[in-house]
């Protein structure tokens, strides 16, 4: 087989070429390996020499590289699997390259997680990590880290699948990105909560083709408690951009002040905040000495979500502004009017053009032309 050597952080490691067609799932590749993963990967490193959690398990290996860089970077060990004898092979060469650095399991992951517990779990899947999730819980002590590429069913695109796979409605708004990743913390916060044990969202985001979580677990049935009272779901007009959220399982009917349609729940998700501001600002500063590859695009969303407000959804001023026919004005601009008038408004890591307030969808609505 032809093998290429990659550099990512300071591990090196050997990856098949890649199928230049990228299908998806690869079809031709025996193992995958995605370079524009490789923001989502440092992301990981930098938490993980912040957090030092005690071991970490790279669930789904493949390459290995998420793993290998975890235990050379970070110092911490590193347990990786896979299910594909291929897989397994790569990632014994990568780590004997490296003088075995990790431990490596063939196993199906389901039934690693089920025997064996890591104050650490990573799941990076094809797609969705619905099928993992649970035995992924009852195997992380501290930490849960997931990766879902199936954002068309997650923010309401493909509805059905997505139904299927988190038992959650989405709809596709412009806010979808955001949609995508409160629908994913909603369906892992459901599969926690169930064994008395509370989710605490450390650094969450959303990019490109995916969502991307870092939770600490907590545990104790108040935790739990606390958490479940942070799912709801974000009651949306359907016939404008109004907008309000109502935590709780089940949805209360409510019509919309501006036109009086029934507003339609999406959900249920979460409602809380998908950051722990003092961790971010501690990685910002951390990211600096590190040799990360995306340094400059990761230390960029940080500097967003660290001033990114907790609402649960955010607005297009665009979107808004082409739907009133007025030219808008600029970002700086929008926000300093609404800070001017007394209420909280922020950029948003989901779209360039997205805004987060709690002004209400009228004064936003004055201060964008
Ligand atoms: C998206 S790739 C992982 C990419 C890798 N973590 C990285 O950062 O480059 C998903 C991997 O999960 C493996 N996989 C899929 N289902 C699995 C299962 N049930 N048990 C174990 N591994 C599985 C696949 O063989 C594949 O190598
Ligand atoms: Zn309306």
């Amino acid at each position: 087989m032809d093998y290429s050597e990659v550099t990512e952080g300071n591990t090196h490691f050997f990856v098949p070429r890649q199928d230049p067609c990228h299908t998806f799932p690869p079809a031709s590749t025996p193992v995958f390996y995605n370079p524009r993963m490789e923001l989502n990967r440092d992301a990981t490193v930098l938490l993980l020499t912040h957090l030092r959690p005690s071991d970490y398990l790279d669930a789904m290996g493949a390459s290995g590289v998420r793993g290998l860089r975890v235990a050379r970077e970070c110092g911490i060990p590193v347990t990786i699997n896979d299910r594909e004898p291929g897989a397994v092979d790569l990632i014994r060469q990568n780590a004997a390259a490296l003088g075995d650095v990790v431990a490596v399991t063939h196993q199906d992951v389901n039934v690693l997680m089920s025997g064996r517990s890591f104050d650490a779990v990573d799941l990076d899947p094809f797609g969705s990590p619905a099928p993992f999730v649970d035995a992924a819980v009852r195997s992380a002590r501290r930490y849960l880290f997931v990766t879902a590429t199936d954002t068309a069913p997650l923010c309401g695109a493909h509805l059905k699948a997505g139904m299927r796979r988190y038992f959650a409605r989405p709809m596709n708004t412009e806010y979808h990105g955001e949609v995508a990743l409160r629908i994913l913390l909603g369906f892992v916060v459901r599969e926690v909560v169930k064994y008395d044990r509370g989710v605490e969202p450390v650094f969450c985001f959303a990019r490109e083709h995916y969502v991307r979580l870092h939770l600490r677990l907590l545990r104790g049935a108040a935790a739990a408690d606390r958490t479940l009272a942070r799912i709801g779901y974000i009651m949306q007009c359907p016939g404008c951009f109004e907008r309000t959220e109502t935590a709780g399982l089940l949805p209360e009917p409510c019509r919309c002040d501006r036109c009086d349609a029934a507003m339609a729940p999406i959900g249920p998700l979460w409602l809380g905040a998908i950051n722990d501001h003092a961790t971010l600002a501690a990685l910002r500063e951390r990211a600096e000495a590190m040799p990360l590859g995306s340094k400059v695009r990761l230390t960029r969303l940080l500097d967003v979500l660290v001033q990114e407000l907790d609402t649960s959804s955010h607005y297009d001023y665009h979107v808004i502004a082409k739907a009133e026919k007025v030219s808008p004005t600029g970002m700086e601009t929008v926000l300093t009017r609404l800070t001017a008038l007394g209420y909280r408004a922020s950029r948003t890591h989901y779209a360039g053009t997205g805004i987060k307030t709690d002004a209400p969808l009228a004064v936003l609505k004055s201060v964008i032309r």
